[in-house]
């Protein structure tokens, strides 16, 4: 059995995140990987210099297209740009009949550039959430969406109980974001509306963690595709995220990409 995903993202001209990241991501993981490009981005380690949104038609007619022939088992969003597109993809997951909608709220790229309309987080909320099976905030997505700040894994928690009662089945906050001064760990929380569940690895000191949401949330997609259960996917995520960003491959001038062989070709941790 061939398993297909999907992403419906932004190009990252410097592939380290965006749609190039979740395409190397699904190929690692041995799944036939997908694209509806939401918008061009001029964009390297240093930051982004340009974005270029496409057109919601233009997004449905890629989405069209894709689920006539090539149905995906699982498909995740990424930069969606406004809500036009954020309505468009809503809409066509439900009228698909989409179960494992993987919705990472892009908002900002972490050179500081917005991704998202700030106007839109309200069609993310009432539009997106309510059909994702899973959403992968970081910790100032979670804060947009929720309105509560977080200061440590017991608002995370209170952070995912809120998106939960949004609608989304499965919430993750990834705790990239945490400072160093908070914990020496990066840990990211799973609330599935009964139990939590941490995953947590080392704090890796290192600028080249570009891309690393999009790498994350790909993987779980890929594995969902592949039909494993939503705790092993993020099992996976965080091992494969982990292994990434300790064997980064040190290319550009600012903030690079993580290197996604290092999971599957079993670099010593
Ligand atoms: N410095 C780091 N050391 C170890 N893990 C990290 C580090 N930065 C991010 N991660 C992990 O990478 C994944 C993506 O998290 P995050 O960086 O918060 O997402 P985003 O790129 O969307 O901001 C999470 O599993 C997080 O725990
Ligand atoms: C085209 C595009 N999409 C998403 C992002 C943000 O990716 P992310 O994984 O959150 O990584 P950082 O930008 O935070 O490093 C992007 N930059 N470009």
């Amino acid at each position: 059995m061939v398993y297909k995903a999907l992403t419906i993202a932004g190009s990252d001209s410097g592939g380290g995140a965006g749609i190039q990241a979740d395409l190397k991501t699904f190929q690692e993981c041995h799944v036939y990987g997908m694209s509806a490009v939401t918008a061009v981005t001029a964009q390297n380690t240093k930051g982004v210099q340009g974005v270029f949104p496409s057109s919601a038609s233009e997004v449905l007619e890629q989405l069209t297209s894709i689920n006539e022939d090539l149905p995906p088992e699982a498909v995740k969003t990424g930069m969606l740009v406004n809500d036009e597109i954020i309505a468009s993809v809503a809409d066509f997951a439900s009228s698909s009949g989409w179960e494992k909608l993987i919705v990472d709220p892009v908002m900002i790229a972490k050179g500081g550039a917005s991704l998202l309309g700030e106007k839109s987080i309200e069609a993310l909320i009432n539009r997106l959430i309510p059909v994702a099976y899973v959403i992968t905030p970081n910790i100032p997505e979670a804060e947009a969406l929720t309105g509560r700040e977080i200061r440590d894994v017991g608002d995370c928690r209170k952070a995912a109980e809120d998106l939960y009662g949004m609608g989304a089945k499965h919430v993750i906050i990834k705790g990239g974001h945490q400072s160093q001064s908070q914990s020496s760990y990066a840990t990211d929380i799973l609330y599935d509306g009964k139990e939590f569940f941490e995953f947590t690895s080392p704090r890796i000191s290192t600028p080249h963690t570009h891309g690393t949401g999009c790498t994350f949330s790909a993987v779980i997609t890929a594995e969902l595709a592949k039909g494993n259960p939503v705790f092993d996917s993020v099992h996976t995520a965080k091992g494969f995220i982990t292994a990434a960003i300790s064997h980064s491959l040190g290319i550009g001038n600012g903030h690079g990409p993580t290197n996604h062989w290092a999971y599957h070709e079993g670099v010593n941790l």
